[in-house]
């Protein structure tokens, strides 16, 4: 199901990459596309606009591009969440499972003051993995998540419905189902 028809069709799907089996749903074509980003990006900010937004956490590396553009426009500050070995303060860690073995990613301990109120975007949530590690950084240095926002959802991965089910507000596009 795709709740914006027009930022779905400029979704570029790849069958069998990177490996057989997987479609790659890549963003670079909605991105390219001075519309569809700015689309994109409106889109993503509205329901947060009277969230009173503290800090947007984007993770490495497309959550990067989404993510410094939605802090922009909701006026609040961005924090990169990093892979391991990237970040040069003190950091705090979180692990996730990949398909085969186990990432991490990090963030700065002084990233977010205590109470701050935090929003989590990235592009795309298949089994949750990275944007749970990323909630449980942001928890863990203080901060008060509002709400994860995502481009696009791969709801058979089963990623939205375990963050909803630890009580966050989950949001996103575009939907691809039958992955
Ligand atoms: O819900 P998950 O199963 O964790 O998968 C989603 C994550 O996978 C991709 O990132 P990846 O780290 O593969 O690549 P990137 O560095 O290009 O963002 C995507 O950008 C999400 O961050
Ligand atoms: N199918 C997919 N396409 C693009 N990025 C992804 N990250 C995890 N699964 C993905
Ligand atoms: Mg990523």
């Amino acid at each position: 199901m795709s709740q914006n028809p027009s930022l779905r069709e400029r979704v570029r799907s790849i069958p069998d990459y990177p490996k057989p089996g997987i479609i790659f749903r890549d963003i670079t074509t909605l991105l390219q596309d001075p519309a569809g980003f700015r689309e994109t990006v409106d889109l993503l900010v509205a329901p947060f606009e009277a969230s009173a937004v503290d800090k947007v956490v984007g993770v490495e590396a497309r959550g990067f591009i989404i993510g410094g553009a939605v802090a922009h426009q909701l006026h609040a500050g961005f924090v990169p969440a990093r892979k391991m070995g990237k970040l040069p303060w003190e950091t705090v860690s979180a692990e996730y499972d990949l398909e085969y073995g186990t990432d991490a990613i990090q963030i700065h301990t002084d990233c977010i003051a205590r109470g701050e109120r935090v929003l989590l975007v990235d592009d795309l949530i298949a089994t949750g993995g990275s944007a749970g590690a990323a909630l449980d950084l942001i928890e863990q240095v203080g901060g008060s998540v509002v709400g994860c926002s995502f481009v696009i959802d791969l709801p058979d991965l089963g990623g939205s419905a375990q963050l909803r089910e630890r009580g966050y507000a989950v949001s996103s596009l575009i939907e691809f189902e039958g992955d």
